[in-house]
């Protein structure tokens, strides 16, 4: 997320901002207190964090927002030329680079065939599975087109991130209005990881690669289980890419 005018800060305190003046003690609920709560710590980290000046650039990374039904009203309410970038990948590689990321933690929770399925038999997926229902790209853009306009919104294809770094730096430098800096001179493959690296990291003149926990092997999924997934997303990708004007090549 990134905003041109000021740090994405508090944004419970955004949506709640009408609870204010002397009375607002009085008025507040117990569900409210939390809310009070988080507009005096919010108080406190705009004392920290200086507004954005001519010429800088402010960002925010929270992942989950852009599946948060509440971020894209309380963003606008904020400031309504925060342009916002979201990084996407085929939403079947998503859901299992997602549960390896949970299995790593819980190395005890049920298996990813088990867990995609509310009935194995009938085919049923279950869409509350977080790990399912992030990768509904177009329900979660629906959302954010309520507010927000197209051309306030990058997405970036995380397989094309991997093949052609520096095209989609090129993109999303493009987009912020920014001179293109970054290009190709800036990375080498790493054949070992299997990911492009920088050749050196900021303020170093070292090579950087992303850490350890970034490009975890994946488990072997059933591949009837894939297949089910795959017919699951494809009516959504399509949209998906109807919307950004995009094909982003996950059903091909
Ligand atoms: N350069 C480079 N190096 C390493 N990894 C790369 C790179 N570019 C993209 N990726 C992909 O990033 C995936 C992990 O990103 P996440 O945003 O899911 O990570 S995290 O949730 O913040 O830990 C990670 O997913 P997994 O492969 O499932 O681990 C990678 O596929």
């Amino acid at each position: 997320m990134i905003s041109s005018t000021h740090l994405l800060c508090c944004p419970s305190a955004v949506i709640s901002s009408r609870i204010t003046g002397r009375d607002r003690n009085l008025r507040a609920t117990s569900g409210q207190v939390s809310v009070l709560k988080a507009l005096e710590s919010c108080g406190k980290r705009e004392d920290l964090m200086p507004k954005t000046l001519e010429g800088q650039i402010t960002m925010e990374k929270t992942p989950s927002y852009f599946v948060t039904r509440e971020a894209p009203a309380r963003i606008y309410a904020m400031s309504r030329d925060t342009k916002l970038i979201v990084v996407v990948r085929d939403p079947v590689t998503r859901a299992i680079s997602d549960y390896t990321q949970t299995l790593s933690k819980k190395p005890d929770i049920p298996t990813f065939e088990s867990l995609t399925f509310k009935n194995r038999t009938t085919g049923l997926i279950d869409t509350s599975w977080s790990a399912i229902q992030i990768g509904i790209y177009a329900k979660h853009l629906d959302n954010w087109l309520q507010f927000f306009p197209m051309s306030q919104i990058l997405f970036v294809s995380g397989e094309r991130l991997i093949s052609d770094p520096a095209g989609e730096l090129g993109r999303v430098q493009d987009f912020l209005g920014l001179k293109r800096i970054i290009t190709d001179k800036h990375f080498y493959f790493n054949q070992t990881k299997g990911f492009p690296c920088l050749k050196k990291a900021e303020g170093s003149s070292k090579p950087h690669c992303l850490g350890k926990t970034k490009g975890r092997t994946h488990p072997n999924i059933d591949p009837e289980v894939v297949q089910r997934l795959r017919d699951f997303y494809r009516p959504f990708n399509m949209k998906f890419y109807q919307m950004t004007g995009r094909k982003f090549g996950w059903d091909d």
